[in-house]
């Protein structure tokens, strides 16, 4: 670790503060930050010596990701809160428990402070006055620049409770946004923490309005879980699934922070052996994501199956043996019967190969010989066993099956039977060209070619899947997570009014079908990003967009928030918003971006076009304001956005409701303010 990673032992109280409780807490903390250190340094020290070479390894692997879990943002203060609980063992005086981002212990072993995610540190979030847990003092504390400023004390058995109008909360919720999105650990409230901290056998569906704080919980709750269930989570880990790159990107910093390396977090494109080149028409597209090509695509690979009709005969040294086309078919019925995940294509050919081989051994052991295993696994390398192989069960590959589906009309009709209609049928054709390598495979292309390789051999899989914008996923794209997913529990985040692509199933419940989980579909309704003077004009889209979602509701009202200008300029209403602190997006319809960008600039204002990759360097860090194409901006925030043209990002989608849908994501980036300048009238929906 590098020296300028520990955390400093000074920082926090180098500025003595006059109050009393502060100085004392303030003392508090230097304690776990010297307590920490020496964590740090203990574990820099452990030797990795295990009884072999693999435990040895183990121990170096335990020891990495100790010091992950111990450094992990070194300048987050050790502690954010406090509660004081009635002694459970009739002691006199409260236990005091400091509630921080991971454990410190001092020299003695005794707790200085306790990850939040442990089982006590509960009350710290969900103790209510009528409800204390016997929790009596709950404490909140305030930090500026890594010095501990302030404290908010809720005295629970005297009746208070702030909920949410602690101010601590509030100034979190209005704190700046620049650089990534950042966890959320100080004040996750009660709703939110039911969420966090249910157990890994339970399956959630989280449908909130926009800003309610999903996907902090889904961060958070991979977070505990890991804490919670290490033994049956470290190994085959948690899947963390979001809509882009650049949301990915944004997001990247949450788990580390809270010192959670090691997870995969990707896109669903991302999780998929193929990469997509090509683009097609909306309707094909929506075709291709329908749950029914499941079907096809399993009886395509089937089909490849050929009933044995003749003997094989295989050689061993100079004799030959016959093993009987009855025998031989049993083999094949049962391979088909079994394919799936307990066997795959791929591996039932070896399995076919070895029964071959061992039908040969048994013939040879009759007759009195004592064939070893060498010579049972030369049998069923040898030609004639591998030649019979491939003409019942032959080698296949995803982009020749899936190519000779779209290029064969009487192979996709007998595949498809009654599931697909004709025209449906005539919709997939598509010539083969000579070389597959050239064709250029759609986005759902690569999906379908994921459902076929899942049936040929066995992909990576995961004990607990975070699904993020799960709205938008096509039945298709849902199975393709669920493959990954297939024992252990999902948490499926989103919000049906946020739904813009045209190949989603548009309700939770087939959604949660085809992830293969079932799940109590739970409402988040307080949203901590919008104002509600924003809220209020971008609900009016709701009754259009998802009439039976319910309208989200903002923790705080918000001033000056939301502003039409008509015939303004985006450049006039940027430098208007970079004189209020915080990040700027601006948000345009995709066709505009680079001229947007260019505009900027031309008019002296620095600016960067949202991209892939995470920030480039100092320069990307500094400027403040993202040029943000429609198409892009889902999950994203800005303390200020600036939305140019509302009736040309409806416009931008393939039909009316998905621009509504696209244009109420874009009205609900913003923390602080909302600018939108036009030239076109406004969408009469919004009026
Ligand atoms: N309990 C909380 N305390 C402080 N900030 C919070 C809390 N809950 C959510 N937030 C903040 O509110 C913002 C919105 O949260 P998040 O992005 O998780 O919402 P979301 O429901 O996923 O939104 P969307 O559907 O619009 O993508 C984030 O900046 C997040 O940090």
């Amino acid at each position: 670790m590098a020296a300028d990673q520990r955390p400093d032992p000074a920082s926090p109280t180098s500025h003595p503060a006059a109050d009393p409780v502060l100085a004392a807490e303030g003392e508090h903390l230097a304690h776990a930050r010297r307590c920490l250190l020496a964590m740090v340094d203990t574990a820099e020290h452990i030797a990795d010596y295990g009884v072999d070479e693999l435990a040895s390894h183990a121990l170096g692997a335990l020891r990495a990701q100790r010091l992950t879990t111990l450094t992990a943002d070194p300048n987050a203060p050790a502690f954010f809160g406090r509660t004081d609980r009635e002694p459970d063992d009739g002691r006199r005086g409260p236990e005091v428990l400091h509630i921080g981002r991971r454990h410190v212990r001092d020299d003695a072993g005794d707790p200085v402070v306790i990850d939040w995610r442990a089982p006590i540190a509960r009350g710290f979030y969900r103790a209510t006055a009528d409800e204390p847990m016997g929790v009596r003092l709950r404490r909140r504390f305030g930090f500026a620049d890594g010095r501990l400023t302030s404290f908010e004390d809720e005295q629970l058995d005297r009746g208070e409770a702030l909920g949410l109008d602690s101010e601590l909360l509030r100034a979190e919720i209005e704190r700046p946004r620049v650089g990534p999105m950042r966890d959320i650990v100080a004040t996750i409230q009660p709703d939110q923490d039911e969420l966090v901290r249910a157990d890994l056998d339970t399956s959630l569906c989280v449908q909130g309005a926009p800003g309610t704080g999903k996907t902090a919980v889904g961060l958070h709750r991979a977070a505990y879980l890991l804490y919670t269930f290490p033994e049956r989570l470290r190994r085959s880990g948690v899947l963390v699934v979001g809509p882009n790159q650049a949301f990915l990107h944004y997001i990247a910093q949450v788990l580390p922070s809270l010192g959670e390396g090691g997870i995969t977090q990707s896109t669903v494109a991302g999780l998929l052996g193929h990469q997509a080149r090509g683009d097609e028409p909306v309707a094909l597209a929506v075709l291709k994501g329908d749950a029914r090509l499941a079907e096809v695509i399993r009886r395509a690979v089937v089909s490849h199956a050929r009933k044995p009709t003749e003997d094989l005969v295989a050689v061993v040294g100079t004799k030959r043996y016959r093993v009987y086309a009855h025998g031989l078919r049993r083999y094949v019925d049962d391979a088909r019967r079994a394919l799936g995940p307990g066997l795959r294509w791929a591996a039932a050919r070896d399995r076919l190969r070895m029964q071959a081989a061992e039908d040969v051994r048994r013939q040879r052991e009759d007759a009195g010989g004592a064939p070893t295993d060498a010579e049972t696994a030369r049998v069923a390398r040898s030609q004639p066993v591998r030649e019979w192989v491939d003409s019942v069960w032959p080698e296949l590959t995803a982009p020749a099956l899936l190519a000779r589906l779209y290029d064969d009309p009487d192979f996709l009709a007998r595949c498809a039977g009654t599931s697909l209609s004709e025209a449906e049928r005539e919709a997939l054709h598509r010539p083969a060209p000579r070389s597959l390598r050239t064709i250029r495979w759609t986005p759902a292309d690569v999906v379908l070619l994921d459902e076929i390789d899942a049936l040929l051999r066995p992909q990576d899989t995961f004990v607990h899947a975070v699904v993020d914008e799960a709205q938008d996923l096509s039945a298709m794209q849902c199975r393709a997570v669920a493959r990954r997913c297939p024992l252990g529990s999902v948490t499926v985040l989103g919000d049906l009014a946020q739904a813009t692509t045209p190949w989603a199933p548009g309700d939770w419940a087939r959604t949660l079908d085809h992830l293969g989980h079932a799940a109590a579909v739970l409402p988040l309704t307080a949203g901590y990003r919008v104002p509600g003077e924003v809220l209020a004009v971008a609900n009016r889209l709701l009754p259009h967009i998802a009439p039976g979602v319910p309208p989200a509701t903002s923790v705080r009202q918000g001033e000056d928030a939301f502003r039409l200008v008509p015939g303004g300029t985006v450049a006039a209403e940027v430098r208007d918003c970079l004189a209020a602190p915080g990040s700027v997006g601006v948000i345009v319809p995709d066709a505009r971006a680079s001229a947007a960008l260019e505009d900027l600039q031309a008019a002296g204002v620095a600016a960067r076009l949202l991209d892939d990759g995470p920030d480039d360097g100092p320069d990307d860090a500094a400027t403040r304001v993202t040029v943000v194409p429609a198409s892009a901006a889902k999950g994203l925030e800005y303390d200020s956005v600036v939305v140019a043209e509302p009736a040309a990002i409806v416009a931008a989608e393939p039909s009316r409701l998905d621009g509504l849908r696209r244009l109420y994501v874009v009205l609900t980036r913003a923390v602080s303010r909302v600018r939108v300048v036009h030239a076109e009238p406004l969408p009469a929906e919004l009026t």
